[in-house]
């Protein structure tokens, strides 16, 4: 096992509200070496969300067994970066600031690295610029950034490019894989795009609601970079299909009360 393996291992979760018990996750088994890009997909409802939350440390209230580097997880941690749908910038802040966050900018070191982060991202000439002066995938780029700087093992999306358009959500998946071919870092991507799911994922995993759990688990077995024409991706994208195809059906036949 390498270091910073995340294990998963029969992991439940139980959301109690005054009418109900909802289980939103079911024995879920996974187990990711470092290094390793999944991309999470399944129907609303099926737990995708509290599966990151828990891993991210936001929700330690479960049963089971989430370790990362042989360690539980037990709460935040610089290990451990998040990026959410919208962006959560601090209006008030340039770029470089909200990239630095706590860390001061008169930093030598902390100035070198944002800088560096900046590029990477492909933001430079914006580092004075204000949220309020960028785009949506700007905007993300930058949070994508500030997670970096705390140099985190792994990094958790839940749908961070759903809500910009298509060109340039097309753009922040190549940044995306950029990032991640130079860094090394472990990402595990929630989307609800089964094209953005095989684009970027090594293996694809399929969620199944009601309880939430592991319907299958996909590797995607093309290398990178990947082209959407080429055959390889679209047989892999019908192979997904296929296996997402009957996680809707079940879905429904069962939210039907067949
Ligand atoms: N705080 C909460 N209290 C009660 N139930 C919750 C809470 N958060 C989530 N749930 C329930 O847990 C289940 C899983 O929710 P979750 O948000 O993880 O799903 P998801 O797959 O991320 O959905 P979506 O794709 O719509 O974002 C759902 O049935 C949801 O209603």
């Amino acid at each position: 096992m390498s270091k910073n393996t995340l294990v998963i291992e029969n992991l439940n979760k139980v959301f109690t509200t005054p009418n109900e018990q909802v289980i939103a996750l079911k024995n879920v088994e996974l187990t990711v070496e470092q290094g390793e890009f999944l991309t999470v997909i399944g129907p609303s409802g099926c737990g995708k969300s509290t599966l990151l939350k828990i891993i991210a440390g936001l929700d330690v209230d479960y049963t089971g067994k989430v370790e990362l580097d042989n360690k539980a997880i037990y709460g935040p941690s610089l290990q451990k970066g998040f990026i959410f749908q919208e962006p959560r910038l601090f209006p008030w802040l340039t770029v470089e600031k909200n990239i630095a966050g706590d860390r001061s900018l008169k930093d030598p070191t902390i100035k070198q690295q944002v800088a560096e982060l900046i590029k990477l991202v492909k933001l430079e000439g914006f580092e004075k610029a204000y949220p309020r002066e960028l785009s949506g995938g700007m905007a993300q780029r930058v949070s994508i950034a500030r997670a970096l700087l705390r140099n985190p093992a792994i990094l958790l999306l839940d749908e961070p490019f759903g809500a910009l358009d298509a060109f340039t959500r097309s753009h922040m998946q190549e940044v995306l894989l950029n990032i991640w071919q130079t860094n090394k870092t472990t990402m595990i991507f929630v989307t609800h795009d089964l094209d953005e799911a095989v684009f970027l994922g090594q293996r694809v995993i399929i969620m199944n609601p009601r309880p939430g759990h592991i319907k299958s688990i996909l590797p995607i077995d093309l290398s990178f970079p990947r082209k959407r024409s080429s055959l390889g991706f679209q047989e892999m994208r019908r192979a997904v299909l296929n296996e997402f195809e009957k996680v809707e059906e079940e879905t429904y036949t069962i939210g039907a009360g067949i």
